[in-house]
């Protein structure tokens, strides 16, 4: 039999959810730097290094996940109770986006937004997983507070560009993490170089080495530099990560290996035993 990853510690006054053994959240101070693009990325890749793994989208305000991984169609609810995840490229979903209107807004207020999410994070059929990515709502108010308290996270990835703008927003979402007790397991500096297709000149469009800087300024990893290709925009609008093109590139290894370092990361954190109890999010 396959050796499964280990589950490691959550919050002080959270438990595991059962069957489920890391969930790995996926933050960014700023919209719009490629958190969800990561977020489906790095599950996939998690899931081609043959773990088992499930993405949760919780950006309920613009659920994109439903959409990067090409799901179509309404979950099923055999007993009218618990939700049967959807499955694509060897990973499970689920997100608000797949039980509501394409063309509803989300107009909730904080409280509402984070009870449906723990309903989704609970009522949803994982099965065994040994990596459940959560791709949080980007920024650092009240909501992902809420989340990062209620979820029982193993650790935080923060995706953020080299810009001093978005820096500054990922250094807020650092900060976050650290006060409600959630280790930090790295930074992904997105959109870090553009190479050219036609003449190959590399280009830093949003600033060079920020990622670099922040991390070092805060002693946490780099997990990874992604460049900036626009096969990873068409193929993400299209409902085929890039991660799953079969033609080796130099962005498709970024993503392997960003991946794999993550989860180098998370096994050097504590482990716990088995998770048996069931955690009860209000
Ligand atoms: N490395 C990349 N190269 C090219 N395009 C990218 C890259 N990463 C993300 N994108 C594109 O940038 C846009 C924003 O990405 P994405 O939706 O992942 O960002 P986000 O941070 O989750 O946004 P939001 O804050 O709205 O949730 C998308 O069109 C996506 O395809």
């Amino acid at each position: 039999m396959q050796q499964r990853i280990a589950a490691h510690a959550v919050q002080p006054n959270l438990s595991p959810l059962p069957n489920v053994r890391n969930i790995i959240a996926v933050g960014s101070g700023k919209g719009g730097v490629g958190k969800s693009t990561t977020a489906v990325n790095l599950a996939v890749a998690l899931a081609q290094d043959g773990a088992r793994v499930g993405l949760l989208d919780a950006d309920i305000y613009g659920p994109s996940i439903p959409m990067m991984l090409g799901l179509h169609g309404r979950p099923d609810s055999p007993d009218g109770k618990s939700i049967e995840p959807l499955r694509a490229h060897g990973v499970v979903a689920m997100s608000i986006g797949l039980l509501v209107d394409q063309d509803t807004p989300m107009i909730w207020r904080g409280p509402m937004a984070t009870s449906a999410l723990s309903q989704l994070l609970n009522d949803t059929r994982w099965g065994e997983l040994d990596y459940l990515i959560v791709d949080l709502p980007p920024g650092t108010g009240d909501i992902q507070l809420t989340l990062a308290q209620k979820i029982p996270v193993a650790g935080a990835v923060i995706v953020t560009t080299p810009q001093d703008v978005a820096t500054l927003d990922a250094r807020k979402a650092l900060k976050m993490f650290e006060k409600v007790e959630v280790p930090v397991l790295g930074l992904v500096e997105n959109m870090a170089v553009h190479v050219c297709s036609h003449c190959g000149h590399a280009e830093h469009i949003f600033g060079e080495g920020g990622g670099r800087r922040m991390a070092e300024q805060y002693g946490v990893p780099l997990l990874g530099s992604l460049p900036l290709d626009v096969a990873v925009r068409e193929l993400g609008d299209s409902g085929t990560p890039i991660v799953t093109n079969v033609e080796k590139t130099a962005t498709v290894d970024s993503y392997k290996s960003t991946a794999r370092r993550l989860a180098i990361q998370l096994s050097g954190r504590p482990q716990v035993a088995r998770p048996l109890s069931v955690s009860l999010l209000s």
